[in-house]
């Protein structure tokens, strides 16, 4: 089998305080980024709305331009710095996710965009399932209120290293999309997050780690720090699991920068001592990678 990680890579996650502030956020954010880029990480994650507190009450008051690509600095700050950042810290960056306005349509998304250490943009996720759940007396959320699903699952190739595929928060609940990244050869599925308090202790490893497992890959969480003033309280706990679904490091509930060195030697030995990938029975149900699944838009 050809390695699916080609080089070993060391991953960072930025787990971000973020407030109210657009500019500062992005301030804070380059700062963090820098550090991790000058502990030798290549791969360095944001959290999801990393430049905004999260709500719905904020999404169209941060929202920003994004197509067509690329934006000028007005359209989209967010997309400039970190841009920028990428090219400083000469790393591969996940920009978490901004609120995203199209102008052609007048619809809002939760948008994730990465870039190279070139700077140039070389993915973007639209969320596609949104967070709409009403758990009574704990929890009521309705991003489909403001936000627009995207169309489309995301797999980035980055040319060193391999693929990795990228996901937004509530899209983790749904092992379909894992399962067709890791089954196109993704080493790494990414998903910048803000679970809360009632979902984060039940859910948020719980889906992480099955993610793993399913799919014997790395994955990574990464979400904002928790700020206790604010409307919405973030689960925070960003953490790495290896392929074989072991937390290879996990921050508390304050900012934090976690890191992880990934070889493809994990990948390939988990999956030698448990093969599921030769043992599938798709005879017995179909296979998800194959046909429809929609990877462009
Ligand atoms: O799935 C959950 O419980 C939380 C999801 C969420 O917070 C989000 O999609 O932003």
């Amino acid at each position: 089998m050809a390695a699916l990680l080609k080089k070993p890579l060391k991953l960072a996650l930025v787990q971000l305080a973020s407030g109210l502030d657009k500019a500062a956020n992005l301030r804070h954010a380059r700062v963090k980024v820098l550090e991790a880029a000058r502990s030798g990480a290549s791969l360095i994650v944001l959290p999801e709305c990393f430049n905004s507190p999260y709500g719905t009450q904020y999404f169209p008051k941060y929202a920003e331009i994004l197509r067509p690509s690329p934006p000028t600095e007005d359209q989209s700050p967010s997309y400039h710095a970190l841009s920028s950042l990428a090219v400083e810290a000469k790393s591969y960056l996940v920009g978490g996710s901004i609120p995203e306005l199209d102008c052609a349509t007048e619809k809002h998304y939760n948008t994730s965009l990465v870039f190279s250490p070139t700077g140039a943009l070389i993915g973007t996720h639209r969320k596609t399932h949104l967070f709409d759940i009403d758990i009574p007396g704990k929890i009521k959320f309705k991003e489909s209120e403001v936000l627009s699903p995207g169309n489309k699952l995301t797999i980035i190739d980055l040319p060193e290293y391999g693929k990795i595929g990228l996901a937004i928060c509530y899209d983790i609940r749904f092992p379909e999309s894992a399962m067709i990244a890791a089954r196109k050869g993704a080493f790494l599925l990414v998903y910048p997050g803000a679970f809360n308090m009632t979902t984060g202790p039940l859910h948020w490893s719980l889906q992480g780690r099955a993610r793993a497992v399913d799919n014997q890959v790395y994955v990574a969480l990464c979400s904002p720090a928790r700020d206790v003033a604010a409307s919405y309280h973030a689960w925070g706990h960003s953490f790495i699991a290896n392929p074989n679904a072991e937390v290879l490091t996990e921050a508390a509930e304050k900012e934090e920068i976690l890191y992880a060195d990934l070889d493809n030697e994990t990948i390939e030995n988990t999956r030698k001592g448990i093969p599921i990938y030769t043992q599938r029975r798709f005879d017995l149900y179909p296979d998800v990678s194959v046909g429809k699944a929609k990877l462009e838009e």
